[in-house]
């Protein structure tokens, strides 16, 4: 989810312009380099480096690498938000900005939309927060292994994905036990049960799970599936889902 704060230069309409009036939050039209929202073909400095993380991104998450264990500490929330802020995120056409503030509007504005869900405010606030991955005190692990949008591993890589061309050279592409519909998995057996690129989201859906997190299903499926933007967006993987995570899907088109 992409939310900047007001910006008084853009067309808004009507019902906007009210919200802004009321002091609310309201998501402009085009990102903060003149462009509109993830569009990943548009010809530009920012987009050379996006491109350049999609292909990193693209070639080395495989299974192998998504098993491999992580390590844990203990941090507050606030903490990891004051972590994350440190840096940019390479995959993001639209926000070259510190990720304090995205969290921040982010949770301002599903607040404004969302007044009783306090479970979706919260949820909103710690979403990216597993971006600290990229932090030393958390493994410093590259761009690659940490933000972008997420895929399953072990089954074809769908074609919605964005810069999917850069699969090609994924080892996992060629691999006959990996490279079909289902893969190593089968029909309706749920997200859960699907491994998914390694990223914030899943690491954060780990944390707040092995740490008893009172979200609802419906806030830790958020968390974890954020950025599975082929299946979200596009209905890709539809195939592998169960009916919880059908429900919870409605939930995460909210958010997103
Ligand atoms: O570039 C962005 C960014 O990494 C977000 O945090 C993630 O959730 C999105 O899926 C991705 O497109
Ligand atoms: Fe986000
Ligand atoms: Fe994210």
């Amino acid at each position: 989810m992409t939310i900047l704060i007001e910006q008084p230069e853009f067309e808004i309409g009507v019902e906007e312009r009210h919200r802004v009036a009321d002091g609310g939050f309201v998501a402009p039209h085009i990102n903060s380099f003149g462009h509109t929202f993830r569009d990943y073909h548009v010809e530009s400095e920012r987009q050379k480096g996006v491109e350049e993380f999609y292909r990193t991104n693209h070639i080395n998450q495989t299974v192998d690498f998504v098993s491999e264990e992580d390590e844990r500490g203990i941090w507050s929330i606030w903490e990891c938000c004051e972590l994350v802020n440190e840096f940019v995120d390479e995959s993001d056409p639209d926000l070259d900005e510190p990720q304090i503030q995205h969290l921040l509007q982010t949770a301002e504005a599903i607040r404004k939309d969302y007044p009783d869900e306090d479970w979706l405010h919260l949820t909103a606030l710690i979403h990216d927060l597993g971006k600290v991955l990229l932090h030393p005190a958390f493994g410093e692990l590259p761009q690659w292994a940490v933000v972008g949008d997420t895929f399953p591993v072990g089954c074809a890589f769908d074609e919605s994905i964005v810069h999917h061309k850069y699969f090609q050279e994924n080892p996992d592409n060629r691999n006959p036990a990996y490279n079909t519909k289902y893969g190593i998995f089968s029909q309706g057996c749920g997200l859960d049960n699907v491994l998914i690129s390694w990223g914030h989201d899943d690491y954060m859906y780990l944390v707040a799970k092995e740490n008893k997190s009172t979200l609802p299903s419906a806030g830790l499926f958020i968390i974890r599936y954020h950025s599975f933007y082929a299946l979200h967006r596009c209905g890709a993987y539809k195939h592998l889902m169960n009916e919880e995570d059908t429900e919870n899907l409605q939930w995460l088109k909210i958010f997103k």
